[in-house]
């Protein structure tokens, strides 16, 4: 798989992922993707790969939303993908554990319940 036309810092992000990692990250964004794959054989690097292939196609920072299971993760993902794309582009991100987003949500939405 080719990573021309992504930025070096990027491209030699990808190039460390394993073969099945970069299909997984840089396969077409309208194709939606399940991975499934045991403890520590490397899901949130696969994921920290998507996230900058999604924004090397343009999405917004702020129109990514990556969940989690524990805060743990959802910090060292956001980690991650700052030391490639820069912490002010993983500021903008959201990535929370998948209790944190959905409470968000409600509470955003609180006045829509009857
Ligand atoms: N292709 C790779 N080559 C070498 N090391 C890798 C590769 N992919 C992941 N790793 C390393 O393996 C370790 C586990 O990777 P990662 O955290 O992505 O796995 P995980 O499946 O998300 O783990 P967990 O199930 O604990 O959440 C990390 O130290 C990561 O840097």
């Amino acid at each position: 798989m080719s990573t021309a036309g992504f930025p070096k810092a990027y491209s030699d992000y990808l190039q460390s992922l394993n073969g099945q990692q970069k299909e997984a990250a840089c396969t077409d964004i309208s194709t939606p993707l399940m991975i499934v794959a045991g403890p520590g054989s490397g899901k949130t690097s696969t994921m920290v790969g998507r996230v900058l292939m999604l924004l090397n196609e343009g999405i917004g920072p702020s129109n990514i939303l990556a969940m989690t299971f524990t805060t743990t993760a959802a910090s060292e993902m956001r980690d991650r993908i700052g030391a490639v794309a820069g912490k002010d582009v993983a500021k903008q991100l959201t990535i929370s554990t998948f209790h944190s987003f959905c409470l968000q949500l409600c509470r955003t939405y609180a006045d829509k319940y009857e």
